[in-house]
């Protein structure tokens, strides 16, 4: 074992860990990333070209931090000279009279976000080859897009390394032992730190293990779908077609989202915001095609341009609480162990946000937002303690 003793060691170079480890070696913290996989990788939840950013949200939270999310971006975007960002603005439809829709106008009035309200007369002429169910109404979050995933992950790495961080790729983390300095155990090292975050997706409840605590969290494989075109170009980011997510669709349980083809020309990516359970280094293995037959259903019905049936399917992974919210906290026990974990499928878009609170979290400061929506305390009678 070195001597060497890190100010801090995150676990896990997804996007929450790299932007957790950048903010913290910005802060001139001695850190440490390390990461199971040679990177980079698709094993996890971070790989793709593309996620959509948004601050159509119903809770208030979510939209104060997408603020500042947006900012950070936007610095990132600077410090790297790489375009992570594209403005496509996002088209939703939601049955009209239902509650979700409700507070998602009410919570973007509130909240002032820049919002375009489509009457069903002129929705076919400002969305065409798209068809909004009867009694479904449309708005368009006009300031939402597109981040480049894989560029912005590369981009936050290059910086945290740029800033005199460490990352060991290819090192997976097998032991924890906790203490005033935690000691980490990897296939080929150990390395000390003041301070550790666990940022490992997935993976998140394995490493807790070593720590006594599990999360009431599920991980499910997703099945991301693209679509062909039937007359290239009709769905383009070129043409300016929006991301868009249907809530509550009649062909499934869970949203409908998509956005414009881009990454692939002539694909356009359309998804099921949910997936079959499966243990995450399993993944290959959970072979259910449920959430595809919900999805034909659906392109069939609502995007006639596209031939319905998926051109290409890669896979990647969701690890969702039972509230959908993150796990933003320290510890219950350790208070040098900090867990950023759950993301439930929506958490790219808050990646340097979530960074800053983590670091913050882990260099004992006071986090900048109320993170009660986040505490492990919530799940009680969930969360399970060993210790
Ligand atoms: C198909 C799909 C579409 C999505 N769309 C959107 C979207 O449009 N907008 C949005 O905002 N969000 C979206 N998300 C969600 C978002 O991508 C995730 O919330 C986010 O990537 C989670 O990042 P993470 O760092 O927590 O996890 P991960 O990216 O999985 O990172 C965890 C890392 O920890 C490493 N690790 C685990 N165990 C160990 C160990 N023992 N030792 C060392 N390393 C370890 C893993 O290898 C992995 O690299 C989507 C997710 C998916 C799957
Ligand atoms: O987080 C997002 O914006 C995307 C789209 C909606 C469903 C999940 N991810």
């Amino acid at each position: 074992m070195s001597s060497e003793v890190y100010d801090c060691i995150v676990i896990g170079a997804g996007i929450q860990g790299s932007c957790t480890a950048y903010q913290l070696a910005k802060n001139k913290l001695k850190t440490l990333l390390l990461e199971q996989f040679v990177l980079p990788h698709s094993r996890g939840s971070s790989h793709g070209q593309t996620r959509v950013i948004r601050k159509t949200y119903e809770e208030d939270f979510y939209i104060q931090m997408m603020h500042e999310s947006y900012e950070l971006w936007a610095q990132l975007e600077k410090e790297s000279g790489v375009e992570l960002y594209r403005r496509t603005g996002l088209l939703v439809m939601a049955p009209e009279n239902g509650e979700g829709f409700s507070r998602l106008k009410a919570t973007m009035q509130r909240n002032k976000i820049p919002t375009v309200f489509l009457e069903k007369q002129e929705f076919s002429q400002h969305i065409p080859n798209v068809n909004l169910r009867d009694g479904y109404g449309a708005l368009i979050d006009t300031g939402a897009g597109v981040l480049y995933a894989d560029r912005a992950l590369r981009a936050v790495q290059r910086l945290f390394q740029s800033n005199g961080g460490v990352i060991k790729d290819g090192e997976k983390v097998i032991d924890i032992k906790p203490g005033a300095v935690v000691t980490v155990t990897t296939g080929s090292g150990v390395y000390r730190g003041r301070s550790l975050v666990i940022t490992a997706g997935p993976w998140a409840n394995t490493l807790l293990t070593h720590t006594g605590l599990q999360l009431p969290l599920k991980v499910v494989k997703i099945n991301v779908c693209y679509w062909k075109e039937k007359i290239p170009g009709t769905y383009s980011v070129n043409q300016r077609f929006p991301c868009f997510i249907e809530m509550e669709p009649k062909e499934g349980k869970y949203d409908i989202y998509g956005l414009p083809s881009n990454e692939y020309p002539g694909l356009m990516k359309v998804c099921y915001h949910m997936g079959s359970e499966t243990e995450p280094d399993e993944r290959d293995k959970q072979t259910d095609t449920g959430d595809i037959d919900i999805l034909v259903r659906y392109v069939t019905r609502c995007l006639p341009g596209l031939v319905p049936v998926p051109a290409v399917v890669e896979s990647c992974m969701y690890t969702v609480t039972p509230d959908h919210n993150f796990v933003l906290d320290s510890h219950p026990t350790y208070g040098n162990i900090i867990i950023g974990a759950g993301f439930s499928g929506h958490g790219f878009k808050f990646g340097p946000i979530i960074g800053k609170l983590l670091s913050q979290l882990a260099m004992g400061q006071v986090p900048s937002y109320n993170l009660s929506p986040f505490r492990i305390q919530r799940f009680q009678s969930h969360a399970r303690s060993s210790l």
